[in-house]
C-alpha cells in the first residue's frame, strides 16, 4: 500500500505489483534488462518504487468538464478567475486523494512514454516525409549535424536548415550507437554565422547551447525516456502492468539494496495553497541554514519542500515533480548545503578541492537563479562557496563566484570573467551542461574536482534528459562518482493560470498584440508582462515595434550578451509596469515574481515549451493570465494541448486608427531588423514538421508575415541560406 506522508504528496513505496496503472495498449516496449543499465548511470545504486495514488473518479471528471463548459470570456480579457479556468468542485475535494488525482496518470504517462517513444522512434522517424533529402547524406555526418540541431531551440533557430531537422534516421542511429565525440560535438561558430544560417555540419553551438531546446522536443520526445532509447528493443511481454513495472524500475534506477529512490509528485489542487503547514525548523537543518532561511523570508515549507526535505536529508535519491513556482530550488539546495556542512572542510590551499554538490540547469538564467538562491541560503556559511559555470558569448566562459548577496549576481556589474584556476574552492557548482562538459574534457584538473561530488542535482530533469542534452549529461554522469545522492526535479503546470487562445490572420497579429497589451496595461497598474516570440530576431523586431508604440518594453534573447541579459532579467524581476519581450531563454524555470500576463505569439516549439512559458505566471499560488496568439494555419497546435483548460477567445476588434498607428510604428522599425525577422521566421516555420512540409505554402505564409511588417517585397535571402533551408527555387522567395 502506498504510504501517505503528506496531504498533497506521497512518497511511494513498493510493491509495484499492488499498483493499478491505467490500461495502456502499447505492445512493444522497453526491454528492461537492457534499459536498466542506462538509468543506473544516473541512479547507479538505488531504486525503490512506489504505489500510486488513486485516479480521479468519473464524477470529478464530469464536474471538471462541466466547470469548463460554463466558462465564459470577455473579448481578449478573461473573465473573473472564479469562472475562468476553474475546474468544477475541486476545492471541496479531499486533499489526500484528490490532490493526487493527476499523479498516477502523470507518472504512468511518464513511464509509459519511455516505452512508446523508445519503441516507436523507428516508426515515427521513418514516417516523416520531409527527411528524404537529408537521409542521402552520410550517416555519420548526419548524426553530427542532427545532434547539433537537437541542441538548438527556436531562439537560435533564426536561420535554420529544416531538411536536417527532419532527419529521423539520424536520430535513431544517434541514439543507438555510441558515436564519437567528433560527431556529437560541434565546433564553435559566430553569431553572424547563425544569423546567416550558415550551419556547418560540425558546428558546435557554444553560444547558446544551454538555452536551446533540443530539436527532439519539438517532436514530442521528452525527457528521461530518451536516455533509454539506446537500450531499447522489442519486448513481447503482453502484460501492461509488468511492462510498466519494468519501465518504472528502469526509470528510477531500481536497486533495492540501497534504500532506493523516492518519487514525490506534488499536485495541490487549484485552491490549495502551495505552502504547507510545516516549518523548516521541524527538519534537521543546521542552525545557520535556518538563520539564512529566515532571513530569506521563508518560514514554512512549500508543499514540495515538505515532501522532499526529510527524505533528502536522509541522503536518499528523489525524483520530484511539482508545479512551476512552488519552491523546488530551495527543496534541492537546502539538503545539498547540509551535505556540504557535514563534509570535512575544504582546504583553501588544496590544489584541486573537490566539488561536493553539482547542480545542472538547462539554461544560464536558471543556473544563475539557482546560484542566487544558494547564496541567499548560504548567508551564514561564509566558508561555503557557490560557483556558476555557464556559456558566455563567443568562445569564453563566464564564471561567477557567488557571494552571499544575491544582488551581486543579478547586476551586470558583478559578472566576472575569471580564469578558471583562480576560483577552485567552491564546494557547490551550478552549471549548464554544455559548458560543464567542455570543462570536463578540456580543463586540467576539473575532472578530479568532480570526483568529490556527493550530490548531483538535475533541475528541469525532464528537459536535461532530452536528446538535446543527452551526450553532455552522459559525460557529466560518467565524471561524477557512482556513490552519490541524485536529485531530479521537474515541473508541472499550475492551474492558477487562466489561459486562452486567439486565432487571427497573421496580418492582424501586431495590431492585436498591441491592443492586448494596451488593454492589460490600462487594467493593471502593476502589470508585468512576458511576450514570448518564436525566435531571437523576431523577438528583437517585436520589441522594437512595441517600443515605437510607446510601451515600456525590454527585450531578452540569446543574441544579447550575457551581461545584458542578466541586467534586463534582474530589472524585470524587480520592476512593475514593464513588458519583457523574450525568446525562449525565459521559458523555463526563471522566477519572475508577479507576472500578470504571458502572451505567446506564434507557434510554440512544442507542448512542453508552451506550458513552461505559461508557468512564468501564476507562480507561488498567484493567479495569472496566458494568451496564445495563433494564425489559423497554426491552430493544429491546439490539439497538443487540448487536455488543458484553454478557451478560445473572440478576437478583439482593431479599430482603423490603431491599425494605422501600428503601421506607422512598423515603418520606424529598422529595415535590417525586419529583414532578419523575416528570415528567422522563415527558418523557424520551415523547421516545423507540419508547416515546413509544404514549401510553397510556407513561402506564401512567410511573405504574408513580411507584409504584416509593412514590407512591400519580401527581403532577399542569401542563396546559401536558402539552399540550407531546402528552399532554393521556391517561387516567391528573393535570393541574393
Ligand atoms: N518556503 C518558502 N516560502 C516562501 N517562498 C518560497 C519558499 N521557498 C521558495 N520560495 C519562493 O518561491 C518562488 C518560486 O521558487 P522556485 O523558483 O524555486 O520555484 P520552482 O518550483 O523551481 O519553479 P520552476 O518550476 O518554474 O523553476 C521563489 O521566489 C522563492 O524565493
Amino acid at each position: 500500500m502506498p504510504i501517505k506522508l503528506f496531504p498533497n504528496l506521497r512518497l511511494l513505496n513498493p510493491p509495484l505489483s499492488a499498483t493499478r496503472f491505467p490500461s495502456m495498449n502499447l505492445k512493444p516496449s522497453v526491454n528492461s534488462s537492457r534499459a536498466i543499465p542506462a538509468f543506473r548511470r544516473i541512479f547507479p545504486f538505488k531504486l525503490k518504487y512506489l504505489g500510486l495514488p488513486t485516479r480521479v473518479n468519473s464524477q470529478q471528471q464530469q464536474q471538471q468538464q462541466l466547470g469548463l463548459r460554463k466558462l465564459s470570456t470577455r473579448p481578449f480579457r478573461p473573465a473573473a478567475s472564479s469562472e475562468f479556468g476553474r475546474r468544477g468542485s475541486r476545492a471541496g475535494e479531499i486533499r489526500g486523494s484528490k490532490n493526487l488525482i493527476d499523479d498516477e496518470a502523470e507518472l504512468s504517462d511518464w513511464v509509459s512514454d519511455l516505452r512508446t517513444d523508445s519503441f516507436h522512434s523507428n516508426k515515427r522517424f521513418s514516417k516523416d516525409d520531409d527527411v528524404s533529402d537529408f537521409r542521402k547524406g552520410s550517416g555519420r555526418e548526419n548524426r553530427g549535424s542532427y545532434s547539433m540541431k537537437r541542441r538548438r531551440k527556436s531562439d537560435s533557430d533564426d536561420s535554420y536548415d529544416s531538411s536536417r531537422r527532419g532527419n529521423r534516421n539520424s536520430v535513431n542511429s544517434f541514439s543507438r550507437n555510441n558515436i564519437s565525440n567528433n560527431t556529437s560535438r560541434f565546433s564553435r561558430r559566430s553569431n553572424s554565422e547563425l544569423e546567416a544560417g550558415n550551419v556547418g555540419r560540425k558546428t558546435r553551438f557554444s553560444n547558446d547551447d544551454e538555452n536551446d531546446v533540443g530539436e527532439e522536443r519539438r517532436r514530442g520526445m521528452s525527457g528521461i525516456r530518451d536516455l533509454l532509447s539506446e537500450e531499447v528493443s522489442d519486448n513481447d511481454d503482453d502484460d501492461d502492468d509488468s511492462v510498466l513495472r519494468n519501465n518504472a524500475r528502469s526509470l528510477i534506477g531500481l536497486d533495492k539494496e540501497n534504500g532506493g529512490m523516492s518519487v514525490a509528485i506534488s499536485s495541490p489542487g487549484k485552491h490549495d495553497s502551495f505552502m504547507s503547514e510545516s516549518r523548516f525548523d521541524q527538519c534537521s537543518i543546521s542552525a545557520l541554514s535556518l538563520k539564512g532561511i529566515k532571513d530569506a523570508g521563508y518560514e514554512k515549507m512549500t508543499i514540495v519542500q515538505e515532501a522532499t526535505l526529510p527524505v533528502l536529508l536522509k541522503g536518499k535519491d528523489v525524483l520530484a515533480k511539482a508545479k512551476t513556482g512552488t519552491g523546488k530550488t530551495v527543496a534541492f539546495l537546502l539538503p545539498s548545503i547540509e551535505v556540504v556542512i557535514k563534509s570535512p572542510p575544504v582546504d583553501r590551499d588544496q590544489k584541486r578541492p573537490p566539488i561536493l554538490v553539482l547542480v545542472i540547469c538547462p539554461t544560464r538564467e536558471l543556473a544563475t537563479q539557482a546560484a542566487t538562491e544558494a547564496s541567499t541560503l548560504l548567508k551564514y556559511h561564509p566558508s561555503i562557496g557557490v560557483q556558476v559555470v555557464i556559456g558566455e558569448t563567443g568562445s569564453s566562459t563566464a564564471y561567477m563566484n557567488v557571494v552571499s548577496t544575491p544582488a551581486n549576481i543579478c547586476t551586470g556589474d558583478s559578472w566576472a570573467m575569471f580564469v578558471f584556476s583562480r576560483i577552485q574552492n567552491s564546494q557547490i557548482l551550478v552549471a549548464t551542461p554544455g559548458r560543464l562538459r567542455d570543462h570536463i574534457e578540456n580543463t586540467a584538473g576539473f575532472a578530479t574536482r568532480l570526483m568529490g561530488v556527493k550530490v548531483l542535482v538535475l533541475d528541469e530533469a525532464d528537459h536535461l534528459l532530452d536528446m538535446g542534452f543527452r551526450k553532455d549529461i552522459e559525460k557529466i554522469i560518467a565524471a561524477v562518482p557512482k556513490q552519490r545522492q541524485t536529485l531530479l526535479f521537474s515541473a508541472t503546470v499550475p492551474e492558477e493560470v487562466r489561459q486562452m487562445h486567439l486565432v487571427a490572420p497573421l496580418d492582424l497579429h501586431f495590431p492585436l498584440l498591441y491592443v492586448l497589451l494596451r488593454e492589460h496595461v490600462a487594467d493593471n497598474p502593476e502589470y508585468k508582462v512576458l511576450v514570448f516570440c518564436t525566435t531571437a530576431m523576431v523577438t528583437r523586431m517585436v520589441a522594437d515595434l512595441l517600443g515605437e508604440l510607446k510601451l515600456n518594453v525590454r527585450e531578452i534573447h540569446s543574441r544579447k550578451p550575457q551581461s545584458y541579459r542578466t541586467r534586463v532579467s534582474d530589472e524585470f524581476r524587480k520592476s512593475k509596469g514593464l513588458i519583457l519581450v523574450t525568446s525562449d531563454v525565459s521559458a523555463r524555470g526563471v522566477d519572475y515574481p508577479d507576472v500578470t500576463l504571458v502572451i505567446q505569439v506564434g507557434l510554440p516549439s512544442d507542448r512542453e515549451q508552451y506550458i513552461h512559458r505559461l508557468g512564468r505566471t501564476g507562480r507561488k499560488g498567484k493567479e495569472g493570465q496566458g494568451i496564445l496568439l495563433l494564425a489559423p494555419w497554426e491552430e493544429f497546435f491546439l490539439s497538443t494541448i487540448k487536455d488543458l483548460p484553454i478557451l478560445k477567445a473572440p478576437v478583439p476588434s482593431v479599430d482603423p486608427d490603431t491599425k494605422k498607428k501600428v503601421e506607422r510604428a512598423l515603418s520606424h522599425v529598422e529595415m535590417k531588423n525586419k529583414e532578419a525577422a523575416y528570415q528567422a521566421w522563415l527558418g523557424y516555420y520551415n523547421s516545423n514538421k507540419k508547416v515546413g512540409r509544404d514549401k510553397y505554402k510556407l513561402v506564401e505564409l512567410a511573405n504574408e508575415y513580411s507584409r504584416s511588417m509593412g514590407l512591400d517585397n519580401p527581403p532577399a535571402i542569401p542563396k546559401l541560406v536558402l539552399g540550407k533551408m531546402g528552399l532554393r527555387n521556391i517561387p516567391g522567395l528573393r535570393s541574393k
